[in-house]
């Protein structure tokens, strides 16, 4: 199966996260690995499943270089029942309401369109973990099976 991974980062912390799943993977399935720099809705005609990374920044806000993802959600709207979603979003819990603030937007507003998450959100805390490579890695093992 095919797996867009699609990341949206300020500083680097998803892209890590994401290149870190993409060594996982196993041969059943390719991963490309996408910045979402420019993106538009257009992405989700893509065949296979999608991953979704993406940090949070400002107050709740989606990084700068997934605005333009986030906001062809809106602008170009259109259904997208055909499409399943895996999330990864990484945020600090020290931001209080706002925390992971950007992948619950994300959320939000693919299942307004129809899309389909699969499984549980991937919460990284850089307030609870060191390791949220591995730990995405963890989650990533027990998400697989779930898009057969
Ligand atoms: C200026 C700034 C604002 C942030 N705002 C939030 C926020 O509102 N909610 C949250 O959960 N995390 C927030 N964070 C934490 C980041 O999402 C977290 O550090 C993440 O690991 C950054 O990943 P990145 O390097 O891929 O952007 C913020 C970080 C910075 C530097």
């Amino acid at each position: 199966m095919h797996i867009t991974l699609l990341v949206g980062t300020v500083h680097g912390n998803a892209t890590l996260v994401a290149q870190a799943i993409q060594m996982a993977a196993d041969d059943t399935h390719t991963i490309t690995l996408l910045p979402m720099d420019g993106l538009d809705i257009t992405v989700f005609d893509t065949p296979g499943v999608f991953l979704i990374c993406t940090s949070t920044t400002g107050v709740g806000d989606v990084p700068d270089n997934a605005q333009a993802l986030y906001h062809a959600l809106d602008a170009q709207a259109k259904y997208l029942g055909h499409v399943r979603y895996g999330l990864i979003a990484l945020g600090d819990s020290s931001y209080g309401d706002s925390f992971y603030g950007g992948g619950r937007r994300f959320d939000e507003r693919l299942q307004d369109l129809g899309a389909k998450r699969i499984g549980d959100i991937c919460v990284l805390d850089a307030s609870d973990t060191m390791q949220p490579e591995e730990d995405a890695i963890a989650w990533f093992q027990q998400w697989l099976p779930l898009l057969a």
